[in-house]
């Protein structure tokens, strides 16, 4: 398609939420799918809610999910001139009137020479609408209403697309009635389904929705989110649920696969996503990622082998100091003693003795050395469990955890010979 534009609109009233999210990423991946641009427009036409913070949130929200734009932003208190230019055709070609607004003051009224059309969605087909009575197209402090300063800004950016949610669509109505008479050709509608919370209402800054700020702040990874949104309201052809970051998603997504039902936010699909996505990163990145969410950072030298023995079970960036925490923290003996079998001192003391000259500080010699100790098991009858499981609880405290080798070198050998050694004393006293 040739020279499509399209642009997200935010307004700056609140942070960055999941809905928003979604509309920013559809026309991103709308916009790059058919070589086009995207512009951000910042709608702050509303004095009383509109914060400059909040427009620089969003910015940072955008940038941490990778969205850019290819134009603007343009803010629309920066272009009252525009509006004003164009309310100013309207009045000389009889189509708008000043009149008393509901609270009596002094504003621009468009006056639509129908009441009653009909519109195209893309995603619904035809949408037929009435009982569009005079409204307002600049306020009384001059600023110019929603649906004019959102239609002036179409035609004068040369919009091709709308793609936004569906709580448009009564608006939409009055919109081509101000594209007509402005003499632009309408743009393209979309439509997408709401994005529900999980009481059934719109997801909404009004309503406290989940921010992409709190998420960032959690622990979600930006390419888990994105995977996320890009599933309510699109189907890969092959069904495909899995997309490693934007760049996948561009080269997969295909706006034929839109649809217009609504999707209710799922929280513990969008931490699945997430888990699923720090699986997948390399260490070295991971354990960068991590280093904010950490009380203490990770063992020097030994981070990579840190990041592998916690990555399993983290599902947000902040579990990453509680995991390693329950790895590295203290150990009480008497304790862990009450849970050692009888025979469990002697493999205890094999395992000392095997570990005595070794000094595992990489993978491969703690490997060696477990399996020194299956061997060990084999030749006095016993199976691999009955050494490595007590083990597991000598140097953890825990029944279940991550790979030995990876407790054994983030421990450090003098440390885990100090755990096993008063395991074993412990159990002997018991
Ligand atoms: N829950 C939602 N589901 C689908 N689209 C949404 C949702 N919330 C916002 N959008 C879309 O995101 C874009 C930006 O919306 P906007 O910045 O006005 O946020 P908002 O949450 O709708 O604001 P408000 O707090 O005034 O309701 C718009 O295209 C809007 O349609």
């Amino acid at each position: 398609m040739a020279d499509v534009r399209v642009r997200f609109a935010p307004s700056p009233t609140g942070d960055l939420h999941l809905g928003g999210a979604r509309t920013a990423l559809f026309n991103y991946l709308f916009a790059r799918h058919h070589g086009g641009r995207l512009l951000l427009r910042i709608e702050d036409t509303d004095r009383e809610r509109s914060r400059r913070e909040y427009e620089e949130r969003i910015l940072k929200d955008l940038r941490w999910l990778g969205l850019d734009f290819d134009e603007g932003p343009h803010r629309q208190s920066d272009r009252r001139e525009l509006y004003a230019g164009a309310a100013r055709r309207l009045k000389e070609g009889g189509l708008a009137y000043e009149a008393e607004d509901e609270a009596g003051r002094r504003a621009l009224y468009f006056r639509p020479p129908q009441r009653s059309g009909r519109f195209r969605d893309e995603l619904r087909g035809e949408v037929r609408f009435g009982k569009i009575r005079d409204f307002v197209i600049l306020k009384s402090d001059g600023m110019p209403a929603y649906n004019f300063a959102a239609v002036v800004d179409d035609v004068h950016m040369e919009i091709t697309h709308v793609i936004r949610g569906e709580e448009h669509l009564p608006n939409t109505g009055r919109q081509v009635f101000l594209y007509r008479a402005l003499g632009a050709p309408e743009p393209r509608f979309l439509h997408l389904g709401l994005i529900l919370g999980p009481d059934g209402r719109k997801l909404s800054k009004r309503h406290g929705a989940r921010s992409v700020r709190e998420l960032r702040e959690e622990g979600y990874l930006p390419e888990a989110v994105l995977n996320y949104l890009a599933l309510l309201g699109w189907t890969h052809p092959a069904g495909r649920e899995e997309f490693a970051g934007l760049a996948e998603l561009v080269a997969e997504w295909d706006p034929s696969r839109l649809g217009a039902s609504p999707a209710r936010f799922d929280p513990e699909r969008l931490l699945h996503f997430n888990a699923r996505h720090l699986r997948r990163l390399p260490a070295r990145q991971l354990a960068r990622l991590m280093q904010p969410f950490l009380e203490t950072p990770l063992p020097p030298g030994r981070e990579e082998v840190a990041v592998e023995a916690v990555r399993e079970e983290m599902r947000l960036l902040s579990d990453a100091p509680r995991l390693l925490g329950r790895l590295l923290g203290p150990v009480d003996p008497g304790e862990v003693a009450g849970r050692l079998p009888e025979g469990s001192a002697g493999a205890l003391a094999a395992a000392c003795r095997l570990l005595e000259g070794r000094w595992p500080e990489g993978l491969e010699e703690a490997r060696e050395f477990l399996s020194a100790l299956r061997r060990w098991a084999k030749e006095h009858g016993m199976g691999a469990r009955e050494v490595l499981h007590p083990l597991r609880v000598a140097l953890t405290g825990e029944d279940r955890g991550p790979r030995l080798e990876y407790i054994i070198v983030l421990l450090g050998p003098e440390e885990a010979r100090r755990r096993m050694e008063r395991a074993r004393e412990a159990r002997l006293r018991a």
